[in-house]
Formats: C-alpha cells, structure tokens, sequence
C-alpha cells in the first residue's frame, strides 16, 4: 500500500484564436453529451484542441533513453526538463493566480482497482491547463472477484474514495469528476454479474461528494482501452505536440486482456487488418488513424488458464489442470474473476521451455492477428505485466525500467523454465508467464527477435495507463470511433 505523488510536466500553450474565451475560466465540460448540459455540472477549464507543435528538442523521445527513478511521495526534486517545458508555480504560492482543478478516474482492472487522481493547472485563462500530477493508489483483488457479493466490491471503491478526499480539496469536491472505467474483468462476467457491480459502485459515487456525471460507470471497450493507453503514452512522451508525426505504440498486458495499438505509416497495415481493429479519433487538431486491438482472454491471468484448458471450465471443482510449465511437484488453488481452479506441474512428467511453448502457443496461434508493419522499425513502450513480470526476472530494474530487446525475454524465459527450481521462490508461474510473453510478441504480433521494447512503468513519474487518455476523452471528447 503505498501513495505517489508524481509532480509532472507543462507544455500547453493555449491558441492565440481562443482568446475569446479569456474571461471564461470554467468553459463548459464536452463530454459527455456536450449538448444537453446536466443540472447541477459544474464547469471546467477547457484542454483545448490545438497545441502549438513542439519545438524540435522534445523529440526523440526523451523518455525512453533517460528514465526517471520511480519515487515514493513526497515527491521528488523536480529532475531537469527539456528547455520547452515551463515549470509550474506551486498552487499555495501567494503571488499565483492559477487556477486548479481535478479529474478523478478509476481503472478498474481483472486483477485490481486502482483510483487516478489528476490535478491540473490553468495558469492563466490565456493559456492551456497544465498537467501538474498524479496520486495514485491501488488495491488488490479486481471488483470481478466481488462478483457474488457486489456490496464488497462497492467497499473496495469506497475506500479509494477516500484517498480522493483527502487529496482533492474540499472546495473543489462538488465539481471534482468521479470516473470509473471497468476492463476485461468484467467482460469477461456473465452481464447480470457485472451489473450487480457496477451499480453498487454507482451507489457509491452518489453518496460521494464528487461530481457524478451521466454514464460516469462503465464497462470501456477493448479498441478504447488501446487508443487511450496510446494518447497517454504519446502525451507523456511528448509525442502529440511534436510536427513531425512521430508517435511510439504500445503494448499494455492486462490480467484478463492485452491490447497492441500504434499509428501505421504503411497504408498496407491499414488495408490488411480487420476493418475493426482500425480506430479513428481526434485530438489537439489532428486526425489520427491508429491500428488497434484488444484480445479478450489473453491478458496474463487469463492466458495461465487458457493455457492450463481451465479458463471458462466453471465448477469443476474435483479436477486438477496440470501443465509442463509449472514446476513438477507444484500443487495449488488458483482464483481468477471470482473463480478458483486447482493447478498443478505435471509430477511424472517432462517440464521445460520446449514443451510449455508449445502449450501457450495454442492460446495465440490463430488467435493474435500480425499486423503488416510491426517487423518495421517503430518503437513500442510495453507496460503493465510485461515491465512487472522483466522486473521479476530481473530483467530491467523495478525504478529504472529500461530497453528490452524481444531476444531478450526468450532467452530469460528459456533460463526460468529450464532451472525452474531456482527461480520457484520468485514465482511458480514466472516459466508460464515469461513463455506466454515471448510467443505472444514472436508468434502473436510477429515481432523480430531484435525489436526493442521500451520498458516502463511510468513516464515522466505519470502511470503509463489508459487512465490519463480516459480523463482527456472525459474533458474533451475524443471521439474514438
Ligand atoms: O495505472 C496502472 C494501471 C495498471 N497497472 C498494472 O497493469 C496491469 C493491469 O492489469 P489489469 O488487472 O488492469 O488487467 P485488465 O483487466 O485490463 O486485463 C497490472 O500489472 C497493474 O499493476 C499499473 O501498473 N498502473
């Protein structure tokens, strides 16, 4: 249990056209349903559209190649900023005129809650709104594992409600927004189960002081999840001001879900994938056109099950799924959405890379589409469970994360499954986890053993996740489609 306080990065500049609206400090909220204003909505500074470009110094990427340590609140000395950036005067300070305000979104995962606190900055009404930073906080199991008891589940979001009132200040409640985003977890629940829950998280937010807007809880589709984990990925990495259109992808693997989505330069990327997987949304005056794709049951968690044939196999409690990528003699309950499964190494049998490659490959072969271009020579960030489980193996480091190379979690794996004793007291699961990982990159996306993956938890010390890109979509509607 730990809080962060991640002091963050400037950089809009506000369109000299909207001076119009210089005396309106609070324009109203575009999303959702701009037209019909609610009663009772308060009103926000508005993140305009446009952005002047970047000057060339932001780019290339100038996180990938120095990244910052991982602090723990209170938050770090301010490390040293590329020349375009403008440091933020602090909100208490008596000669600032700024004007603050919040946006409070939820990522409720399969495998945990966990609640984003933004705080931004509108410094003056002729300028863009900055993101100042980042509280966040997580809890662990996800609200699909309250699936037969909603009013748990409620509780768990009640108590990282409280987190918000004690960050956000008490003026600036009532037009805070309460946001929550559920994922595969609650995909994957029988409808009636997933209601039950969301409804009691509504209940909850109602009984918050927050602002509670329509539609404010939620199941996300899986091609938004992409796109947004894509605009904050890209926002952070200052990506989305620069002119030169040169964007990183990414690559996000969930516990029930993993979504690849990246900006194609080859039309043929386009024209080759499946109609759906391509996305469309607007945002700071551009047009983007990105391929995207959510694969529901191959997130970590779900691809162990998959893998072990239990995933959906409800109620069977009496069998045992066995896999030669467990350690021989490992025997144990396993609880995944809800549902717990007995698993276990196979006793008398072989384990090892060979053979556990083969048994994950039947979760992904003719499951996981190849994009045309994804041999090219774009760079991806890879997030959630791939940086957790390169960390573990010890990989990259936990503060640090760092350049991985497709080869590298091959070889890592190849090490962990053949000396799965050693590596046991890690994890029992570590040999599954980093096997499903290389053939999903290999076999699934079909990337080059020589690809380099950046490796990150966070990005200029902001969570690289779908909720940042969730909060731009609340203030301003993207329109993804
Ligand atoms: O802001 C965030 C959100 C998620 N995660 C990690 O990302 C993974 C997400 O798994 P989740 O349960 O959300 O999977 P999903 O339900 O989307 O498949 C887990 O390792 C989380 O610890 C994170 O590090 N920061």
């Amino acid at each position: 249990t730990y809080y962060r306080h991640h002091r963050y990065v400037p950089h809009f500049y506000r369109y000299r056209e909207h001076s119009a609206n210089a005396e309106n400090l609070l324009p109203e909220v575009s999303n959702p349903e701009p037209e019909v204003p609610q009663p009772g909505v308060p009103t926000y500074p508005k993140i305009p559209e446009v952005f002047h470009p970047a000057p060339e110094v932001i780019h290339p990427i100038p996180e990938a190649f120095h990244p910052v340590p991982e602090v723990v609140h209170p938050a770090p000395e301010p490390y040293h900023l590329p020349e375009v950036y403008q440091p933020v005067p602090e909100a208490s300070s008596p000669v600032n005129t700024s004007r603050v305000f919040y946006g409070i979104m939820f990522d409720a995962g399969s495998t945990g809650s966990r609640i984003h606190i933004y705080k931004f900055i509108q410094k003056d009404p002729v300028e863009l709104p900055v993101l100042d930073n980042e509280m966040y906080h997580a809890v662990k199991p996800g609200l699909s594992a309250y699936k037969d008891n909603p009013e748990e589940g409620g509780n768990t979001i009640r108590q990282l409600l409280k987190i918000a009132k004690k960050t956000v200040p008490e003026e600036d409640w009532k037009r805070t927004p309460v946001v929550l985003k559920a994922t595969a977890g609650l995909r994957l629940l029988p409808e009636d189960k997933a209601n039950a829950l969301l409804k009691e998280v509504r209940e909850v937010f109602n009984e918050s002081p927050f602002f509670v807007p329509n539609n404010s809880v939620s199941i996300m589709n899986g091609a938004k999840e992409g796109v947004l984990a894509w605009v904050t990925v890209n926002f952070l990495t200052g990506h989305l001001y620069s002119n030169t259109r040169k964007t990183v992808g990414i690559l996000d693997l969930g516990g029930g879900s993993t979504q690849i989505t990246f900006l194609p330069r080859s039309k043929k990327t386009i024209e080759s994938a499946p109609p759906s997987y391509i996305a469309n949304f607007n945002l700071f005056d551009h047009k983007y056109q990105l391929y995207t794709h959510s694969y529901l049951g191959n997130g970590l968690y779900a691809a162990r099950l998959a893998t072990l044939g239990a995933l959906g196999a409800d109620g069977l409690d009496w069998k045992v799924f066995t896999s030669s990528c467990l350690p021989k003699k490992f025997r144990e309950d396993v609880t995944f959405g809800g549902t717990t499964y007995k698993v276990s190494g196979i006793p008398d049998g072989y384990a090892g890379y060979k053979l556990c490659y083969y048994e994950v490959m039947k979760v992904i072969k003719g499951v996981v589409d190849q994009p045309y271009e994804v041999k090219g020579s774009s760079v991806f960030y890879a997030f959630s469970y791939y940086f957790d489980r390169a960390v573990e193996s010890g990989l990259i480091d936990g503060s640090r994360g760092g350049a991985l190379e497709v080869r590298d979690f091959k070889k890592r794996a190849k090490e962990v499954c053949n000396k799965m004793t050693k590596y046991r007291a890690i994890s029992p699961f570590l040999c599954m986890d980093m096997t499903y990982i290389t053939c999903l990159l290999k076999e699934g996306f079909g990337f080059k053993d020589s690809t380099v993956l950046q490796l990150a938890k966070k990005v200029n010390n902001v969570e690289t996740s779908w909720a940042l890109g969730a909060t731009f979509d609340f203030f301003r509607n993207l329109n993804i489609h």
